[in-house]
């Protein structure tokens, strides 16, 4: 809990979203990288003053999202080549299966046609303790299954990763994920994502739905997307004592300018934010730094 005014907007305060995909497709709006452009991407990172990144991979493909807990995959070499470049980099993950399932649901199906919660949940353990393996500091279930917390928590803990912390997505439906769904190849069947929170529903439930995950054992939140759901993280700052990071997604973050941005996370820090996960950290460092106006740079007549 803060005591006083809110901090003022620094680099401390920023974690940067890193997408990577090794198919070499450019993600259109949203930047991705590979993962032979990792080692520089984290030295640029690091040298800002970032001190930790939120990684996404995407994958291989099938039914059950078998890439997700594999010793070689994307996110696992991805996490080996930032940790083996800037060793005091603190790593995020997703542990979701979005990215993995020829579904682009984050759940696994069952054969109903309806989400198998306990199928996902067993694949999210493996998930979860294969990116601690890779040297991941927190890990990050994102598919808002009831009980995924509490089992990464348990399978972390069962295989000596007692130290490795969790961070559960607090998701709010939103269109504002199109783009990085764009930029992953995600394509989910289903209009709505069905575990996650509707943006209609009352701000007393996504308080509550954060408050179960801490009683499963999150060490931390991310509050998801960060520009619409402050409603949430003043509800929880009020309640939760764990640190709250809304993750400014790729729909606000192409749609506001860097300076517009800044002020958005003023408010974040303001209504009880410890730290924002955003795709422009990396832009908005350049921004909070240039106090002097910079001298436009000559362009050529667009013919
Ligand atoms: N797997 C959940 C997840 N992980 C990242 C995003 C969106 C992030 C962004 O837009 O930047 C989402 C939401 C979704 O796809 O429903």
């Amino acid at each position: 809990m803060l005591n006083g005014p809110p901090p003022k907007l620094s680099t401390e305060h920023l974690a940067m979203v890193v997408l990577v995909r090794e198919d070499g497709r450019a993600g259109g709006s949203v930047p991705t990288y590979s993962l032979d452009q990792l080692p520089c991407l984290t030295a640029r990172v690091r040298a800002a003053g970032i001190t930790a990144l939120k990684v996404f991979a995407t994958d291989r493909r099938d039914a059950t999202g078998t890439r997700a807990a594999s010793n070689n995959s994307v996110m696992s070499r991805a996490i080996r080549v930032i940790k083996s470049t800037s060793p005091d980099m603190e790593v995020m993950t997703e542990t979701c299966l979005c990215a993995y399932v020829s579904t682009g649901e984050c759940h696994l199906v069952g054969r109903t046609g309806l989400p198998d919660q306990a199928a996902t949940i067993a694949a999210l353990e493996h998930q979860a303790v294969r990116q601690a393996k890779a040297g991941a500091d927190v890990i990050g279930p994102a598919a808002m299954i009831p009980g995924s917390v509490a089992a990464c928590r348990s399978a972390l803990d069962a295989a000596g990763f007692d130290q490795v912390r969790v961070m559960p997505h607090l998701i709010v439906n939103s269109r504002l994920y199109s783009r990085y769904r764009a930029a992953m190849g995600i394509r989910p069947q289903q209009a709505r994502r069905p575990f996650q929170l509707p943006m209609t529903g009352p701000t007393a439930t996504a308080v509550e739905r954060g408050l179960m995950m801490v009683a499963e054992g999150a060490d931390s939140l991310l509050i998801e997307p960060a520009l619409f759901s402050t409603d949430i993280l003043n509800g929880l700052y009020a309640k939760a004592d764990v640190p709250l990071l809304p993750f400014s997604v790729s729909g606000e973050c192409a749609a506001l300018p860097p300076a517009l941005l800044a002020e958005e996370y003023c408010m974040l820090l303001r209504a009880g934010a410890s730290r924002v996960v955003s795709h422009a950290s990396l832009t908005l460092v350049d921004t909070l730094r240039d106090a002097r106006p910079t001298v436009p740079t000559s362009r050529k007549p667009s013919q």
